[in-house]
């Protein structure tokens, strides 16, 4: 079985930022996957090796085996987990709630190490610092109810804030970026720094972190919030149209493509206009309700939803003459777009699917 290399890999691979400090060593003993699933304990560390399935991390139900898997509760087990991936040539992914991920079926070679760092401080009035996997939607739920504006838009986002901080997630015309003072980060060679927001730059679904090379992790943001006696009234509104208008019961991935920068129409509206809405290739389907939702209706694998993603995305352009981009983050399983150097490398069409079952 040949994987799908020719899936629009400028768009939906992974920022690379880790793998370029991370030579892919495929033959290497560590990346083959045991049969039986073993725990590891290094350093205070759990280490599961073999069988645990990224579909039960991805809010899209979706994802083969991992043949590592990490959890860290702590900003010490978050470096060390990432020094044991160093220590032994292992590529690495962080993911909060895999609210925003497309996994493969056939797994990701490597490690994923999941974000628990779930702290919540109040620094002092309005201004609130929390763990990198603390959900967002409780700290916009939790901010609105004190009487702090700022991230009522959080309420109903189902990702953590680190995820919400590194995509400048956003809802209602706010965006996280507007009320972020500083992010604490860890970089690959497991150094702290605070970076003030005046450095940090973002964009729409963008920020400094997607492009900063030497970044592991972001391990804790501080929020600086605005008191208003109204915020959690307008944190229901926002939650209510939520409700009206976006799937929230199905299994999806969010928003699957950002709106197109200059045109005024949303990609919901060209895809609903297109007569997409309700349309299903295997077990994945564009959502009746909004047209940017993309369900997992019933084990849609990941070819089903990448086949989707791209007859969606070729329709639009015959039909209106735009090329969607996807907000959603899709994972190759078994290699990286740049090598350490920076190069494209070819994947490797040819490996053998049952090694990763
Ligand atoms: N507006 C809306 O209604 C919705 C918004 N979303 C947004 O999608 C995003 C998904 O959040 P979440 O589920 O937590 O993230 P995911 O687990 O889906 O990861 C998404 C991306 O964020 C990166 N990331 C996640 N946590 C960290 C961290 N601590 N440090 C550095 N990078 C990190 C991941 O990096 P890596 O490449 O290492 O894996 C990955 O590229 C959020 O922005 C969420 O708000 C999602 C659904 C609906
Ligand atoms: C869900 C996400 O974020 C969402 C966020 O929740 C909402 C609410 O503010 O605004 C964005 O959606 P969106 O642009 O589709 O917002 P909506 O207000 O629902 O729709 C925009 C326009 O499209 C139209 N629309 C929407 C759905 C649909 O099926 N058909 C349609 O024509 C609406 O009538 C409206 O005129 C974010 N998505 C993006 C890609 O910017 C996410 O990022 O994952």
């Amino acid at each position: 079985m040949s994987f799908p290399v020719s899936h629009n890999p400028q768009v939906l691979l992974r920022p690379s930022r880790k793998t370029t400090l991370l030579p892919l060593k495929c033959s290497e003993k560590t990346y083959l996957l045991n049969k039986k699933e073993e725990t590891q304990k290094w350093n205070g560390l759990k280490i599961f090796r073999g069988k645990k399935l990224l579909k039960d991390l991805s809010t899209w139900g979706i994802g083969g085996p991992c043949n590592y898997f990490v959890e860290a509760f702590d900003q010490t087990q978050l470096l060390a987990a990432i020094r044991y991936c160093h220590e032994h040539s292992i590529r690495y992914i962080i993911i909060g709630r895999g609210s925003n991920c497309l996994f493969d079926d056939m797994g990701f070679k490597g490690c994923v190490i999941l974000n628990r760092i779930n702290f919540l401080e109040r620094k002092e009035p309005a201004i609130y610092r929390a763990g990198s996997g603390f959900p967002f939607n409780s700290l916009g739920m939790q901010c609105s109810n004190e009487g702090f504006t700022g991230l009522e838009f959080a309420g109903g986002i189902p990702g953590t804030v680190g995820g919400a901080t590194y995509m400048n997630a956003g809802a209602n015309g706010l965006e996280t970026a507007d009320a972020i003072d500083s992010v604490d980060i860890v970089t690959v060679e497991g150094e702290l720094q605070t970076l003030d927001r005046n450095d940090l730059k973002f964009g729409y679904r963008s920020s400094s972190f997607q492009d900063m090379e030497d970044l592991a992790a972001i391990v804790a943001v501080t929020f600086r919030l605005k008191e208003l006696g109204s915020a959690t009234r307008k944190q229901q509104e926002y939650l209510e149209r939520r409700r009206m208008t976006q799937p929230l019961r199905d299994r999806t991935a969010g928003s699957v493509f950002r709106n197109p920068s200059d045109i005024g129409v949303a990609a919901a509206e060209l895809i609903e206009k297109a007569g997409l809405k309700g349309f299903r290739l295997g077990g994945a389907m564009v959502s009746k309700i909004h047209a940017n939702f993309f369900i997992n209706v019933s084990s849609s694998t990941s070819r089903d939803m990448l086949n989707l993603i791209d007859l969606v995305k070729d329709k639009i352009d015959q039909k209106f003459g735009v090329r969607l981009k996807e907000e959603v983050v899709y994972y190759q399983p078994y290699c990286n777009h740049l090598n350490p150097s920076g190069d494209k490398v070819t994947c490797d069409e040819t490996f053998n699917a049952n090694e990763m079952k």
